[in-house]
């Protein structure tokens, strides 16, 4: 998350505040702003001047109208999903409120994990940021041409005309796909195509000729060179929206694959190294902090053999999503393994990343963590390091890592420091 973007806004209806607050407590820590409604009309009112993302909605209804009445006002309002909490309904009760406008039903009990992963499904939805499109094509009016259909499109485009330039492109953009014409004067776009390639960080990229060539032999060879498709220039505008989006959106599927842990969605152990390695090299070249810390739930195992492996599992998403959220795009957080996490303070002095990591420690001891009713304590230790002149990434790990060992030693649920 970028630290300007907003915090989405969840509403929470319900006939009594009891209950609501802890709710509202336990989404705040995930990174949702919440509001109690208890009256029909204050919920209505604020639909019109703060639009939230998601609205939760309690089985007793609100003061002053039915259930199904308000439910009616909010499906002309609502412009997000309007998620129901309940009891157990038959299909016959949930058809009858899918008409309503219920887009989600969360029953009782709660659990909060489940709400938690539910809305953040939804939001990935709505937060989907636009494609980025680099075209490398030595002709402006071509160019031009192409992007501006995939700019009206809302997708981002840069366009440059020397496939010299096109690293300085890959590192800064960032593109989900480059559109290269084939015939330029510095070089061909296979042959620039081939250059990329080189680069493994960059395979995930997907390159496509945009040409005029109809050779098929020709075509195929530009492919070979690391290529991965080839397309007609001046194709219809609406094929070269829906290509575009197509292609772009299977890769950035791919790349979630590659790059992230399957149970926690955080960047995996090769990606969260890879960053760190980035962030080394850009600190030192350019005079920045950088903080690195380590951290490990607290007697896991116990966790484990005491409530089973799925629960476990459940307290590792937790803290994973805690962490994610509250690194906020100020550096990045990985799964380095097991019960133990990553977290890259950019620009980031020791002491000031400390005091974030032990504010979130605390915040941690206060998530509920459940088994079926059974509610336990879960905390973490973390070790911190920061970037010295002339260290590697290695170096700072290792040194993360001992005072991580320290903070264990000294008795779990704290942060410790590294000394020297
Ligand atoms: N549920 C679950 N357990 C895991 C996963 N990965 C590792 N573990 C377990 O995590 C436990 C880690 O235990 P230990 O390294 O002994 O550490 P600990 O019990 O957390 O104790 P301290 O770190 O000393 O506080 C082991 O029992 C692993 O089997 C996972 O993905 N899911």
């Amino acid at each position: 998350m970028n630290p300007d973007q907003k915090k989405p806004i969840v509403y929470l209806s319900a006939r009594q505040v009891q209950g609501c607050t802890e709710l509202a407590k336990q989404l705040t820590f995930f990174g949702f702003e919440c509001r109690i409604f208890i009256k029909q009309s204050a919920l209505l009112a604020a639909m019109y001047t703060e639009p939230p993302f998601a609205v939760l909605f309690g089985e007793e209804g609100l003061e002053g109208s039915s259930v199904e009445e308000t439910l009616l006002l909010l499906q002309k309002l609502s412009r997000g999903p309007v998620l129901y909490i309940t009891s157990a309904l038959t299909v016959v009760e949930q058809i009858h409120y899918v008409k309503l406008g219920v887009t989600d039903f969360i029953y009782i009990p709660l659990d909060i994990q489940k709400l938690i992963d539910r809305l953040d499904v939804l939001l990935e939805k709505t937060q989907n940021s636009p494609y980025r499109v680099l075209i490398v094509d030595d002709s402006e009016t071509m160019g031009r041409a192409s992007g501006s259909i995939l700019t009206q499109a809302e997708m981002q485009v840069q366009l440059i005309k020397n496939p010299l330039d096109v690293f300085v492109s890959l590192e800064r953009f960032v593109p989900d796909i480059v559109l290269m014409d084939v015939y330029m004067p510095q070089c061909s776009g296979d042959e620039m195509a081939k250059v990329i390639r080189q680069q493994t960080r960059f395979d995930s990229i997907p390159i496509v000729f945009l040409s005029t060539e109809t050779n098929r032999n020709k075509q195929l060879m530009a492919r070979s060179m690391g290529g991965d498709d080839f397309w007609v220039k001046n194709m219809p505008a609406e094929e070269l929206v829906a290509s575009v989006t197509m292609t772009c959106a299977r890769y950035r599927s791919l790349r979630r694959w590659m790059c992230c842990d399957s149970l926690t969605t955080l960047l995996n152990h090769t990606h969260i190294i890879e960053w760190l390695e980035r962030e080394v090299k850009r600190s030192q070249k350019e005079a920045l902090s950088l903080s690195f810390a380590m951290v490990d739930i607290d007697h896991f195992k116990k966790i484990n053999d005491d409530y089973g492996h799925a629960i476990g599992d459940k307290v590792i998403k937790i803290l994973a999503r805690l962490l994610r959220h509250s690194i906020n795009g100020e550096g990045a957080v990985g799964r380095y393994g097991g019960e133990e996490f990553a977290v890259v303070f950019s620009e980031t002095s020791m002491i000031r990343a400390a005091q974030k990591l032990d504010s979130w420690r605390l915040r941690f001891t206060e998530l509920i963590q459940m088994s079926d009713d059974i509610q336990f304590p879960v905390t973490f230790s973390a070790g911190i390091a920061d970037l010295k002149n002339g260290m590697n990434a290695p170096q700072l790990i290792d040194a993360a890592d001992s005072a991580l060992y320290q903070a264990k030693h000294a008795g779990r649920n704290q942060v410790g420091l590294c000394q020297g």
